[in-house]
This record gives C-alpha cells, structure tokens and sequence, in this order.
C-alpha cells in the first residue's frame, strides 16, 4: 500500500483478542499501518505467554510487543474450557491492560480492538481516546449477529415443536443481506442461549453500535451484500481491509523437512490437512479422518499440533504430519491441491489467497457459516457436515472422508475442475482487492486518511 509521511510522531495502541486466529490478522493491519504511514508506531499489548509464542514473528521496527501479566489460562490447552478462557478474556483482561495504558509515554490517537474485547470502548472512551474495531470473522457472521433479534427461535422442546424446527432448519436466516445461510448454521449459536459465549456475542454487538469504524478482513467481491448492508446498517465507517495475510514478497518456505517434501510432490496432488490453532477433534474422529485419508490414497500434509506422534502413526507414511507449518505459505505451494479444515474464518482467506478448493469439516461458531458460504455461494468446497447423521454430533465415518477427499482432489472430474475454476477466480479477486487501486486497498487508504486527519472522535455517551 502507499507510503504516506507525516510530521509529528504518532501512536496506536493495537489490543488483540489473546487466539492465533485474532492475533495473526491484528498483526497484519499493524504491519500495513506502519507500511503506509512512516510516522506511526503500534504497541500491540498481549499476554507474557503471548510474547513468548510470538517470539520467532518477524515484526518490523515500528510494530512493538507491550505485555500484560497472564491473566487468562495458557493457550495450550484453550480447547479443553472454551467458555472459560472467554469468561476469562471478558472478566480479567481489562484491568491490566488499562494500567498499561496510563504508563505509555506516547499519549496513543486510537485503539484498535478486536471487536471481541468488550472493556476496550470503556477504556478507551474513560482516557479520552477514540476506539476502532477490528472483526476477524465474516461480515456475514457480523450481521448475522448483529440482527439477533431478527432469528427465530429454533431450539424447542416439545416433540410437535421439534419436527417444525427440524423441517425449518434448512430454511435461509431472514436477515435481509444474509444470502446462502441457513437457520442450522446458526443453531449451535442458539443452542448456548443463557450461556456465556452469548452474553458476551450480545454485549459486543451493543458496543459496535458505538465504535468509530469497523474494520473486516474480508473484502468487498468476497461478502458484498454482507458488506453493503452493513455499511448501510452501521453508524460508523466500515472499512474491508483484506486479506491481509499477503505473503510480503517472501513465499520461500522456510522449514526444510516442509519444503523438501512439497517439492517433490507433483503439481495440486497434496491435500492440506489444519483444524486451526486450539480446537480439538475428539480422538474417534481423529482416527477416522486418519483411515479416510489412508483409504483415499491421496498424498497429505497434516498439521496436528500436539497429537502429530499419534495421527503420523495412524496414517502411515503416505502423507507428512508435522506439529506446525507456516501455513499461509504451504497453501500457496504449487503441491498443494486441496485443504481439509475446520473453516476458522483466517484458514478460509489464506486458502482463498492460494486459490485452494476447500474439504470443509466445521466445528462451532462462524465455522458453520463459513463453510456454508464456500460450498453453496462461491462453490469453492464441499461441506462434510453433509455427511453428518441428524443431530450433528456423530463421527463422520472414513468412507465419507475417503469418498469426499477423492472428489475434491480429481481435477478431471466435471466437479473438481470446476471448483478449481471458481478458486483460481476468487484467487485473482482477492489478490485485485489488495493491489493499488483494488477495493481493499481503497478502502485502508480510507482508514489511514480517517485516522491521519485526526477524524475520530470520542463517543459522547462516554464523555
Ligand atoms: O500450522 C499452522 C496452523 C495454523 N496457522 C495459522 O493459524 C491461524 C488459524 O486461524 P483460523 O484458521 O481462523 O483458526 P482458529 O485458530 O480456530 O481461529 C479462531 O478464530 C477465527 C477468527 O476469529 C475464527 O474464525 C475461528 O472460528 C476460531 O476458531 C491461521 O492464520 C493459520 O495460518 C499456522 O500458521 N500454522
């Protein structure tokens, strides 16, 4: 993006939600900030465990880590208590983060927060300093959430009641701007009513009402009815930004074992294989995904994290299992054909990127809606929540597995070549938004100019 220079010295304080899947893309809107204006620093305030997994990112000089204690249970180990660490992110970081603020030299313009921190409006808003979001998710699932009101209920009881919602869960969410999503994509969601994952998914939309500019790491050819309903809806500027994990000129793998292997893999053969970075898959469907693969006969390279020992013996040696990957880069390595994934919203924008069709197995929240969109709307996948018995918890066997990882993977079936076509399309849509002139790259000129000219303003509730 375009380098712009100020006079004076100038700073944002960046606070991302503590999750790899928020951090990565905090980071990257840090990195194209201080890119596109020479005169601004980012101190981005994470935990001391943070600091310590963050330690082999490249950050540029102007991009600064500034550490709050661990206040939130260790991310190792996050999928275990889900509620509990986001009970804990809403309840204990808050504080800290505040005394830090009070101890900066450089009084910060703004905050960028992740939309996620429900404290950080207040505390800006407490300080006098404008507050900007930051929505890692799609903005389709931003206006799904933002319309609660508008969804029907659809966790009955009664068996009369439950035969309706059965045939009504397929029927489209009426919320106008809402395109491909159905009512069962939405119904884990409703399922937590009372719980505190809710709550908290309530507080945070009252709160974006107040923000002084949404910003999504999707883009406008991606979601744009999500998105132009949105900036309709909105009070506030809404600024699409992404994808943002561009791969900064450097695509070179830098994992020998990693590169040497997809090196020696013919073109689009490799099946990608990554549930993101802390849900876990319970061990049965760990191992039937295992066998599937196997049965499949396709070559793979799975990320399995801390089970990788266990799932490399599973699978036998037609595939690689390794603990972690620069995953941005391996999805853009000519090998690699197809991506098996848990459809966290950044695992879809880098496959988007790479132009990678998608074996999509979602597990909860935006991952549902997610996967939706890439097999119904841009048809770039295929949902294996299809082959789910009804009540959406039963393992999916390994012949499904096997049967859908040979559909994906057949560029010469009707179905494979045409899910090729259409990624390789989102591929050149998605590398146009980002390039001068591109609808995302306009639209973080918007921003730059919205927070060079001094244009955030505190909410006067809070004043
Ligand atoms: O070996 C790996 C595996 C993952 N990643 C990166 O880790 C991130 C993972 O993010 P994502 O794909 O979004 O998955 P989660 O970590 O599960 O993300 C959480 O956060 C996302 C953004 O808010 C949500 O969309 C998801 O539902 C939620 O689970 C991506 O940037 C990956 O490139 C790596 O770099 N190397």
């Amino acid at each position: 993006m375009a380098s712009t220079t100020a006079a004076a010295a100038r700073h944002v304080v960046a606070l991302p939600y503590p999750g790899r899947g928020h951090i990565n893309p905090m980071l990257a809107l840090c990195r194209l900030l201080v890119a596109a204006d020479g005169s601004l620093t980012v101190t981005v305030v994470v935990t001391e465990e943070w600091q310590a997994l963050l330690a082999s990112v490249m950050l540029p000089d102007r991009v600064r880590l500034a550490t709050i204690p661990n206040v939130t249970p260790s991310e190792r180990g996050r999928g275990a208590d889900h509620a509990g660490f986001v009970e804990a992110v809403r309840d204990k970081m808050g504080e800290p983060v505040e005394r830090l603020l009070d101890r900066l030299e450089l009084r910060p313009e703004a905050v960028l927060a992740d939309t996620f921190l429900t404290w950080a409006l207040a505390a800006g808003a407490r300080r006098g300093i404008p507050v900007c979001s930051l929505w890692t998710q799609p903005a389709t699932f931003f206006l799904a959430l933002y319309h609660l009101d508008l969804w029907p209920p659809v966790d009955g009881r009664d068996s009369q009641e439950e035969l309706s919602i059965k045939k009504s869960l397929e029927e489209y969410v009426p919320v106008p701007g809402l395109t491909s999503i159905r009512l069962s994509d939405l119904k884990i969601i409703r399922a937590w009513e009372r719980k505190r994952p809710f709550e908290i998914a309530v507080e945070m939309f009252a709160d974006v009402r107040k923000v002084q500019c949404v910003l999504f790491t999707s883009f406008l050819e991606l979601e744009p009815s999500a998105i132009n309903t949105i900036a309709e809806s909105l009070p506030c500027p809404v600024y699409p930004i992404g994808p943002s994990s561009a791969l900064d000129g450097d695509d070179k793998i830098h994992e020998e074992e990693h590169r040497e292997w997809l090196d020696a893999q013919p073109e689009n053969s490799v099946l990608y294989v990554s549930f993101g970075s802390y849900i876990r898959m319970p061990p049965s469907q760990l191992q039937e995904i295992a066998m599937g693969l196997r049965d499949s006969g396709v070559s793979f390279f799975w990320v399995a994290r801390d089970k990788a020992a266990d799932v490399q013996q599973m699978c036998g040696d037609r595939g690689l299992v390794v603990p972690w990957c620069e995953q941005h880069k391996v999805l853009c390595h000519p090998s690699v054909g197809g991506f098996l994934s848990h459809c966290g919203w950044n695992s879809v924008l880098e496959a988007v990127y790479a132009g990678v069709p998608l074996l999509a197995f979602p597990r909860t929240w935006d991952q549902l809606v997610n996967a939706r969109m890439a097999a119904d709307e841009w048809k770039v996948g295929i949902d294996l929540r299809g082959q789910k018995r009804e009540d959406g918890t039963v393992t999916v066997g390994r012949a499904a597995i096997s049967a859908a990882v040979g559909k994906l993977m057949d560029s010469d079936s009707g179905v494979g070549q045409e899910m090729r076509r259409r990624a390789a399309g989102l591929r050149e849509d998605s590398r146009c938004a980002i390039h001068e002139g591109g609808s995302s790259h306009r639209s973080f000129t918007g921003f730059l100019q919205h927070l060079v000219e001094g244009k955030l303003n505190v909410m006067k509730t809070f004043q």
